[in-house]
């Protein structure tokens, strides 16, 4: 193998950048020659690729956003797109890949690696939804931005003594909203994976309020349902003064965290090392802090298991 390409797909995600640095770096450090692919698999359809340098990597690391940039593609889940793609391959002698992206762009790589070009996935989306992972890359970004945030509707909540809709992104995983909920203190979470029951929240937050609590915060996974909506169930229960709030995709911007950059780098460093064994459809992620790697096929079989115990031990905390 002498050519290898990288790509980002699906969401962008903060770290993606720091992880295409680290694959790049890493794989001119092996000898090997290395091409960026614009736009995900549309560019590789569309042959959107140039040669990388070392240089080309530099003063990336701590940009959010993907200097590759992102697409969402539907046509590479048929065969006649995948079969542009592996033209383009061709044409530039590009011989393996690294896909850094979500569940969705996993698929792109395995039918890659199934048509001859080994793939390898890094988990790339701020959703936190990718099996046989504990963290994704952006994850932990995107929850700094969600605290930030949700600090500051606190602050006007409490001067107005208001209840307080917060919709976080997430898609159909609650993770985002555990995290930042537990990290901001919020007086409900309401995500897809466990029901909720609007009057115990009403009732709770009410109690919260009596008991000198200046402000209700609300943490609601976009899977759930809209902010507004939510406020307007909220509202059949209890006569709050509440404003809906949806933070939407300012969670995917600004620059990634220290543990998003370090996940990055370790995951893009292992990436190359298992292209450099000759395997492929592969997925790498960090389990118990360590580096491992298991088979797309079997990770498309499995779910994504978040920390319920951080949703229990907040229903007890924000009493
Ligand atoms: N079944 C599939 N076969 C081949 N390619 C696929 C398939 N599903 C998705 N892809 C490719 O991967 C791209 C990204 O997928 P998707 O939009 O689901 O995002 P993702 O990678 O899951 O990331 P995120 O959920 O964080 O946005 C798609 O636009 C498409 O190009
Ligand atoms: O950028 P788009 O296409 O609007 O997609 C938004 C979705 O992407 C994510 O940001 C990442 O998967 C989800 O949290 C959200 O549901
Ligand atoms: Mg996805």
């Amino acid at each position: 193998m002498k050519r290898i390409g990288i790509l980002t797909s699906g969401g962008d995600a903060p770290g993606m950048n720091a992880a295409v640095r680290a694959v790049a770096r890493k794989a001119l450090d092996s000898g090997l020659e290395v091409f960026g692919i614009n736009y995900g698999y549309a560019g590789l359809v569309a042959g959107d690729i140039f040669q990388m340098t070392s240089a080309t990597v530099a003063d990336k690391i701590n940009r959010g956003g993907t200097f590759l940039y992102s697409a969402r593609y539907p046509e590479f889940a048929q065969v006649e797109g995948q079969l542009k793609g592996i033209e383009q391959l061709e044409k530039f002698g590009i011989e393996a890949l690294v896909v850094i992206g979500g569940d969705g762009s996993y698929h792109g790589a395995l039918r890659l690696t199934e048509h001859g070009y080994n793939a390898i996935g890094l988990p790339g989306t701020i959703d936190n939804d990718v099996p046989y992972t504990d963290f994704t890359i952006g994850f932990d970004s995107a929850c700094r931005t969600a605290i930030d945030a949700i600090d500051k509707i606190r602050d006007t909540a409490s001067s107005h003594q208001r209840v307080f809709i917060v919709n976080v992104m997430g898609r159909n995983c609650g993770d985002i909203a555990m995290w930042a909920g537990v990290a901001s203190g919020a007086d409900a979470i309401v995500i897809p994976e466990r029901d909720y029951d609007m009057q115990e929240i009403a009732d709770n937050l009410k109690q919260g309020l009596a008991n000198g609590k200046s402000h209700g915060i609300v943490v609601l996974a976009e899977g759930v349902m809209s902010a507004e909506k939510f406020k307007d169930e909220l509202l059949k229960y209890g006569d709050f003064d509440a404003r809906a709030n949806t933070l939407g995709h300012m969670m995917r911007g600004g620059s990634p965290t220290t543990q998003d950059r370090v996940l990055a780098t370790k995951l893009g460093v292992h990436a190359v090392e298992l292209l450099l064994d000759g395997k492929g459809g592969l997925a790498v992620g960090i389990e118990n802090n360590k580096i491992t790697s298991h088979s797309m096929l079997e990770l498309f079989e499995e779910k994504h298991h978040g920390d319920m115990s951080l949703y229990d031990m907040n229903k007890v905390l924000a009493k």
